[in-house]
């Protein structure tokens, strides 16, 4: 069954067309990506999977439930999560503080003045759990605007895991790096994939990394769905070619 399904939305911003009848249905456990030219719609179309925008016709399911009209925090209550293209982390904390923050949040300790002394071990044991996750054990205890754009942004993808959504909305999430940093968010993203069996659906400009990862390939231009298909159905469409892949080579 599909955990994300799709059915025919749209986005009007006045008289622009942003989304265009856009369909897709991503199955658990998949890997999703979609592409496109710059204003394709890409982003605007994650903003209507995690809620920030309410689509002006179309249907969007999560889990089976109709979340067309639920709010951003009532999408990640069921198990959405979102990170965005501009980092979001406390660069004067350290890496192990930015992480406890959600994962207290997780276990509802924001405002509690006294912790039982076991779900305080379990907060630190998630904490834990999620550095060795991300291959930031070793920097632990750095502040995080210390840290390499690369390792800020796998904190920022680790901050979201805290919540154990079901669903992970990557935006863009080697946008700025070169290509060690890349090669390593590349990795990051299959371990979470495999590790985790995380769904994930993601927005990404670097083609090495989307026919590298993605199980399905959606390509968007103008707003439609110009094409979807496996990595090797993209790659050989004549149709992606001209549109896309030719003008980003
Ligand atoms: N809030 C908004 N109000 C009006 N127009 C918008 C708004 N957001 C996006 N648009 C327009 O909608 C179209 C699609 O933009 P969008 O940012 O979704 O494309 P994109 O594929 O994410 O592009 P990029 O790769 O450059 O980030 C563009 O023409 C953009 O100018």
């Amino acid at each position: 069954m599909s955990l994300l399904q799709i059915d025919n939305v749209s986005q009007h911003f006045g008289n622009l067309v942003a989304v265009n009848g856009v369909s897709l249905s991503v199955d658990a456990g998949r890997l999703h990506a979609v592409i496109g030219p710059n204003g394709a719609g890409k982003t605007t179309f994650f903003n209507l999977i995690s809620g920030f925008f309410r689509p002006t016709s179309g249907r969007i399911f999560f889990d089976g439930r109709d979340v067309t009209l639920l709010p951003p925090d009532e999408r990640v209550a069921m198990g959405m999560a979102r990170t965005f293209q501009i980092t979001e982390i406390f660069p004067e904390l350290t890496v192990r503080e930015n992480l406890r923050i959600p994962v207290e949040l997780a276990h509802g300790l924001r405002l509690k003045l006294r912790v039982p002394k076991d779900v305080q071990e379990q907060v630190s044991q998630r904490v834990e759990e999620l550095l060795d996750l991300g291959g930031l054990s070793a920097h632990a205890d750095r502040m995080v605007g210390e840290l390499a754009h690369g390792d800020q942004r796998a904190t920022e993808i680790l901050m979201s895991l805290a919540l154990r959504p079901r669903l992970l909305l990557l935006d863009e999430p080697t946008a700025g790096m070169g290509n060690q940093e890349t090669y390593n968010m590349a990795r990051l993203i299959r371990r979470l994939h495999q590790s985790q069996s995380l769904t994930i659906v993601l927005i990404e400009h670097d083609m090495r990394v989307i026919f590298n990862l993605a199980d399905r390939i959606t390509v968007l231009a103008e707003g439609r769905v110009l094409a979807e298909g496996s990595p090797d159905e993209i790659a050989a469409s004549e149709q992606v070619q001209t549109a896309y892949l030719g003008k980003a080579a």
